[in-house]
């Protein structure tokens, strides 16, 4: 069996080494984890109680960009690995992911730009073609994953790897002690509460509009301001247009008005947009906490590796936080 789009590194688990895990969520974290353990030679289950295409996963934008994460050698290691392991995806037809020009506005005198250290492309933007009150900007060719695609590639994946799914929720890790050598815990916004004793992880409030393509195919995000988030992600056939960022909410409803403002703004971004017919809508909580989760817990019914607490740039973070999951295994989970 051969999963595409992965470069091969090391050699798959030995028999002996072959262990069985449970991943615990089937959010972009949990499928890629368990793709990557899977492909590691082990026997992996993922349980969630949310299928993959009803996740904060999947009203991601999802550009691989580091929103609302935490500037860390930890998160700088998974940011270069994702973004290699993208830039190989965009090479495989289906995946879903592709590499795309765009555009980075910044409003600040000293914007933050260690991210573009793995982006070769990354140059200064024109001013002109920046809009008012921006300080600068930031022209890169970024990976640019097609959600509606990708999530389905990526668990057809997981399929072809042996991976099997089922559909509960996990009240306590003392039921998965048993059936499972190991556990991973991808749960997102439930991840503290399922561990118990982190109650760090909070909402981040994302609420977006698609609309009809007009035929864009740039991408550009705003998003320095968090009272005026924006951004204007066009896919294959609609455009992805944001946004909120609203720490400590958890209202799922979509809220009309916050919508009219969101396309008000986009369409003084990206006038083309304006007037293009709504065709859908969402609202997702982001899992944020002041670091993201990525370690063994110890002193429970059996070896658990947390991974969870991506705030905005899980998809983003999703093969680099994989790969340490991986290699936390292998080493007994430590
Ligand atoms: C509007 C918006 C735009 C975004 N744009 C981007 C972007 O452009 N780029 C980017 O990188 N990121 C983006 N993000 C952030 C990204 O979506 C998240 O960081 C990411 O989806 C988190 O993934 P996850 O797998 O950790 O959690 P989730 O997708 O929430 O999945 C959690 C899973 O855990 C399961 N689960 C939890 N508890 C239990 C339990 N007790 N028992 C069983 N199952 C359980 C759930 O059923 C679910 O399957 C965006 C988010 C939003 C809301």
């Amino acid at each position: 069996m051969s999963v595409q789009g992965h470069t091969e590194r090391g050699d798959v688990a030995s028999p002996s080494d072959s262990k069985r895990v449970t991943v615990v969520g089937a959010g972009v974290i949990g499928l890629t984890t368990a793709v990557e353990l899977a492909r590691d030679g082990h026997d992996v289950t993922v349980v969630a109680d949310v299928d993959t295409m009803q996740t904060v996963s999947s009203v991601s934008a999802a550009l691989w960009f580091p929103y609302r994460a935490e500037r860390s050698p930890v998160v700088r290691d998974l940011l270069r690995t994702s973004f290699e392991r993208f830039a190989a995806l965009s090479e495989v037809a289906d995946s879903g992911v592709e590499m795309r020009a765009g555009t980075v506005v910044e409003r600040s005198a000293a914007p933050d730009r260690s991210w573009t250290e793995f982006v070769p492309s990354a140059a200064e933007a024109d001013p002109f073609l920046l809009p008012a009150g921006a300080t600068s900007g930031i022209r890169a060719t970024l990976p640019f994953i097609v959600i509606p695609a990708y999530l389905p590639w990526l668990r057809a994946q997981a399929s072809v790897l042996g991976v099997a799914f089922e559909h509960r929720t996990v009240q306590h890790l003392g039921e998965l002690a048993g059936h499972a050598d190991a556990a991973v815990i991808a749960a997102g916004i439930r991840g503290g509460e399922l561990l118990g004793g982190d109650a760090d992880v909070v909402p981040v409030r994302g609420q977006v509009v698609r609309v009809a393509n007009p035929g864009l195919t740039d991408w550009i995000t705003d998003t320095d301001d968090p009272e005026r988030v924006t951004y204007v992600f066009p896919r294959r056939d609609d455009v992805v247009v944001g946004g909120t960022s609203i720490d400590g909410s958890w209202d799922l409803e979509v809220d009309v008005d916050t919508e009219r403002a969101i396309l008000e703004r986009a369409a003084a971004l990206v006038p083309a947009i304006a007037g293009s017919p709504v065709v859908g809508r969402a609202v997702g909580l982001r899992p944020a906490r002041p670091s993201i989760r990525l370690e063994p817990v110890a002193g429970r019914e059996l070896p658990v590796i947390a991974a969870y607490g991506h705030g905005g740039a899980g998809v983003t973070l999703s093969w680099g936080t994989a790969e340490r999951v991986r290699a936390m295994l292998r080493n007994d989970g430590r």
